[in-house]
């Protein structure tokens, strides 16, 4: 079982994002949060910048996309050679098809659930899709404190996937820090999104290795971290 540690660039020097990536080198993939000022209240960037985050970043790229007429948009985003491209299923019509398109296209396929969205409409098809995003704040801001009432939810899912044998990353994001990463583990997710927990420290290298182990102490059967396990 492979944990993941995927510092979210929300908190990184917008002016020197790739000195701020090499910072973050040892980590499994960096989260990019895209926003819009319309599906959240909240602005960052965009494919041009994206691109150019993926022409130099060190590791691939898990993008988050928080846009509306994502089933638009969303596609552009695995075009640019992300490994991951996560959406919103509150913002698109049709999830299945939007995910077999980013599938096609060569991306893993992640939808979202905002903390207040039921995941069960999505269970009975959770083969359609490689990552589930479970909010542990509501998207917009990075910084926010992690809400504890979405882990039944993430228990769920969980039991879900490993139910029907599936190879799905169950990912967190949104006040993940030392103090809940253990929780989020616990709960079964494997993938952990952290921003201000990763680049508020001293050393990102060392707070990464640090999150990385207590994720593996508390998931399912105790697993012992190696490292990075890659994409
Ligand atoms: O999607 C997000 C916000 O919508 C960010 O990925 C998230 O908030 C990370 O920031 P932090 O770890 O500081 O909470
Ligand atoms: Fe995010």
């Amino acid at each position: 079982m492979t944990t993941r540690i995927n510092p979210s660039i929300l908190a990184a020097d917008f002016v020197n994002l790739e000195a701020e990536l090499a910072r973050i080198a040892s980590a499994d993939l960096v989260h990019v949060d895209v926003m819009d000022n319309h599906f959240v209240p909240n602005l960052t960037f965009g494919p041009q910048m994206v691109g150019r985050i993926q022409d130099v970043s060190p590791i691939p790229l898990d993008v988050h996309l928080m846009i509306s007429d994502v089933d638009r948009w969303g596609p552009g985003y695995a075009e640019l050679g992300a490994a991951s491209v996560t959406f919103h299923v509150e913002a698109s019509d049709d999830p299945v098809a939007l995910a077999r398109r980013l599938r096609s296209i060569g991306a893993l396929a992640g939808i979202a659930l905002k903390p207040g969205t039921e995941a069960d409409a999505y269970l009975d098809v959770l083969d359609e899709f490689d990552q589930v995003l479970i909010m542990t704040v509501e998207p917009g801001f990075g910084g926010q404190s992690f809400m504890h009432d979405t882990m039944p939810k993430l228990r769920r899912v969980s039991e879900a996937v490993r139910a029907a044998g599936l190879d799905v990353r169950l990912q967190v994001d949104g006040g993940i820090s030392l103090d809940t990463i253990g929780i989020a583990a616990e709960a079964g997710a494997d993938t952990f999104v952290a921003g201000s927990a990763v680049f508020g420290a001293d050393v990102p290298a060392d707070r990464i290795a640090a999150l990385r182990d207590l994720a593996a102490a508390h998931r399912h059967g105790g697993e012992q971290s190696t490292g990075r396990l890659g994409a």
